[in-house]
C-alpha cells in the first residue's frame, strides 16, 4: 500500500514546488522554535530545522505506519552571517547591503520522516546579486515581498532583477530543490504519476 504523504509546511511556495513532482499529499504547518544554536554552524542549523519541522507534524499523526512527513528548512549565508526572515525594514536594509554587489549561498534542507526512518539532504546555492542602492531597498520593502523570505528577497519575484546568475538548484533558493526531493521520495518508495528513477 502506497505511504501517506504530508508536507510540514505553511509555505505557499513549497506546496507549488512539491506539487511539481506529481505527488498527492496534504498539507500541516509546523510550529517549532527556530532560533539558531550558539555553535550551529548554517547546514547544520537547516538540517535540524527540517527535520524538527518534519518531527513535529509526524507527531501529530495517527496513522504514523503509513506516513512520511517532508519538512524544509532555507537560510541564506553571506560571509559567515546567516539570514533567516527580516524582522523590519532596518534588518532588510542590513542584509540586503550585505548581499549587494557579491555571491552569497542560499542553504535548503530537507528532511523525510517515517517511522523508524529519518533521511535528510542539504542543497547549496550559489546566487549573485547585483548592487543595490539603498533606495532600491527601501522600494522593495514597501511591496512586501521581502517579509517572509530568508535574505529578505524572493528570486522568483521582484526580486529576480537582483539576481546575475546563480550556480546550483533555483527551485532550492524558492524554497524546495525538486531533484533532490523527487530523488528522496523515488527512494522512500512512493509513487508519483511520473515514475522516477533513482541515480
Ligand atoms: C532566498 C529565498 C527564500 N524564499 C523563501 C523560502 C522559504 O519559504 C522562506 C524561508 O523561510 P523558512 O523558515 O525556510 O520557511 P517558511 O517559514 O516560509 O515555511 P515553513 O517553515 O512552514 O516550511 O524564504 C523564497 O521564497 N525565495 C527566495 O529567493
Amino acid at each position: 500500500m502506497n505511504k501517506q504523504l504530508i508536507l510540514a509546511s505553511q509555505s505557499p511556495r513549497r506546496k507549488s514546488l512539491l506539487s511539481q513532482l506529481g505527488y498527492q499529499f496534504e498539507t500541516i504547518a509546523a510550529d517549532i522554535d527556530e532560533t539558531q544554536y550558539g555553535n550551529e554552524n548554517a547546514e547544520c542549523y537547516v538540517e535540524r530545522l527540517a527535520k524538527e519541522k518534519a518531527q513535529y507534524v509526524f507527531d501529530l499523526l495517527a496513522n504514523q505506519d503509513n506516513s512520511l512527513v517532508i519538512g524544509s528548512d532555507t537560510c541564506v549565508v553571506c560571509e559567515e552571517r546567516i539570514f533567516g526572515k527580516p524582522k523590519d525594514l532596518a534588518d532588510s536594509i542590513e542584509m540586503l547591503s550585505s548581499l549587494s554587489g557579491k555571491s552569497h549561498q542560499v542553504l535548503t534542507a530537507i528532511a523525510l520522516v517515517g517511522k523508524n526512518s529519518i533521511t535528510c539532504d542539504v542543497v547549496t546555492t550559489k546566487v549573485f546579486f547585483k548592487t543595490l542602492t539603498e533606495d532600491e531597498i527601501k522600494q522593495y520593502w514597501q511591496t512586501a515581498e521581502p517579509q517572509d523570505k530568508a535574505g529578505s528577497y524572493a528570486i522568483q519575484g521582484i526580486a529576480g532583477q537582483f539576481v546575475k546568475s546563480i550556480q546550483g538548484s533555483y527551485s532550492a533558493v524558492v524554497g524546495l530543490p525538486l531533484f533532490e526531493c523527487a530523488q528522496m521520495l523515488s527512494k522512500a518508495g512512493l509513487s508519483s504519476i511520473l515514475p522516477m528513477s533513482t541515480e
